[in-house]
């Protein structure tokens, strides 16, 4: 009851006192969503760097150099690291060394090491190459899907029912992302219920985790909340997550969005890497130290240590020569 004084309080019931005074009613209501917001304990962090950070870079970063950013980043506390993709390398010629990346890594025990399959090709390789967790990606515009994929969404979806059913069958969790869940670089303003509806696909088919994409950054507070409003109507908030680019500088504000509506799940970049190679002006994801700082600034526990994801982004921006898109690291002096 905030500012409401203890006399007050004592001698009056909390309905007694809003039946009588309507302007309190909405006053403690008004206060209540202003400073009594409610965050996770806990949020996981889901460091897409290597593979969503790397894809988009033009020239072939080695192989060895892929590796030991990897190794780098198990080091660090994250307990998943998304590692690279399965994709034609005529698509993504940067992942085409997808196999040896994979079997290259020093696996830390306590971390996940997911990689994108697009097909049931893709899924094949992974397995091959010793994946144990899977992500398939589709959108909600249909003109992202043919230009990324080169398939329509539902199409897509066939081909992703027969990644989920394989991948069930030898006990490997798959994600499914929802590109252009804000907006598309072909088609603009993407409606709310396309997003819910191709995320509910997803989930129903049988991906554990949804993360909905803001692939080119044009989203905002509003637009986040509209469209997760949407989405929350369809799958259950603990299976969602948020990836978010910066183009706009919207990245953080829509994370706290999120977060305040209840998802306990972001992705992010070291040094805020990437890019898709198929939306043309999106800029990096947001940096995993931005979202660090900020988490541990609201006392929300994420079990990585900032310190060391600095030192890996100075790596990987040092190796690409390359100034940090982190505000975090430029503030404490990191590459330039
Ligand atoms: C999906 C395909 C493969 C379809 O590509 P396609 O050309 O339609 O496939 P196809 O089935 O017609 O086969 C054509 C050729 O591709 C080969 N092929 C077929 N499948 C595979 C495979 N899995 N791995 C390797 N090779 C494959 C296949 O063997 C054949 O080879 P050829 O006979 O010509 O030598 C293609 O469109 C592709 O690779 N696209 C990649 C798109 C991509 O990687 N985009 C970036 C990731 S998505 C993203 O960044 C967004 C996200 C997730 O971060 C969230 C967000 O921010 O929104």
């Amino acid at each position: 009851m905030g500012n409401v004084p203890t006399t007050v309080k004592h001698c009056l019931s909390y309905e007694q006192l809003i039946q009588d005074y309507p302007w309190l009613r909405r006053w403690l209501l008004e206060e209540k969503t202003t400073t009594e917001l409610e965050y996770p304990e806990f949020v996981k962090v889901v460091e897409v760097g290597p593979r969503d950070g790397l894809q988009n870079e033009k020239e072939i970063v080695p192989t060895e150099m892929k590796i030991q950013l990897i190794d780098m980043l198990s080091q660090t506390g994250l307990s998943v690291i998304e590692a690279t993709s399965f994709v034609s390398s005529k698509w993504v010629p940067q992942m085409a060394d997808h196999s040896d990346v994979l079997r290259g890594i020093k696996r830390a025990q306590h971390v996940q090491y997911p990689v994108l399959t697009p097909n049931i090709q893709g899924f094949q390789a992974a397995v091959e190459a010793g994946a144990t967790e899977v992500a398939v990606f589709g959108s909600a515009s249909e003109t992202f899907s043919k230009k990324n994929i080169n398939c329509s969404i539902d199409d897509s979806m066939l081909r992703f029912q027969e990644v989920v059913s394989a991948a069930k069958e030898r006990h490997i969790p798959v994600r499914g992302y929802v590109s252009c869940a804000l907006g598309c670089p072909h088609e603009g303003h993407m409606e709310p219920a396309k997003v819910a509806e191709v995320a509910k696909r997803l989930y129903d088919m049988g991906c554990c985790e949804i993360s909905l994409g803001d692939t080119i950054g044009v989203g905002t507070p509003g637009t986040m909340c509209q469209m997760l409003q949407t989405v929350m109507k369809e799958v259950p908030t603990k299976a969602l997550a948020v990836h978010c680019h910066d183009t706009y500088g919207q990245a953080l504000p829509n994370i706290l969005t999120a977060l305040q509506m209840g998802v306990c799940v972001v992705d992010s970049a070291v040094a805020g890497l990437g890019g898709c190679p198929y939306a043309q002006g999106s800029s990096g994801n947001v940096s995993t130290e931005d979202v660090l700082y900020m988490l541990h600034g609201m006392g929300i526990k994420t079990g990585v240590n900032l310190s060391k994801v600095t030192e890996v982004g100075d790596f990987i921006c040092s190796t690409l020569n390359r100034k940090t898109n982190s505000k975090v690291a430029q503030a404490r002096g990191g590459t330039l």
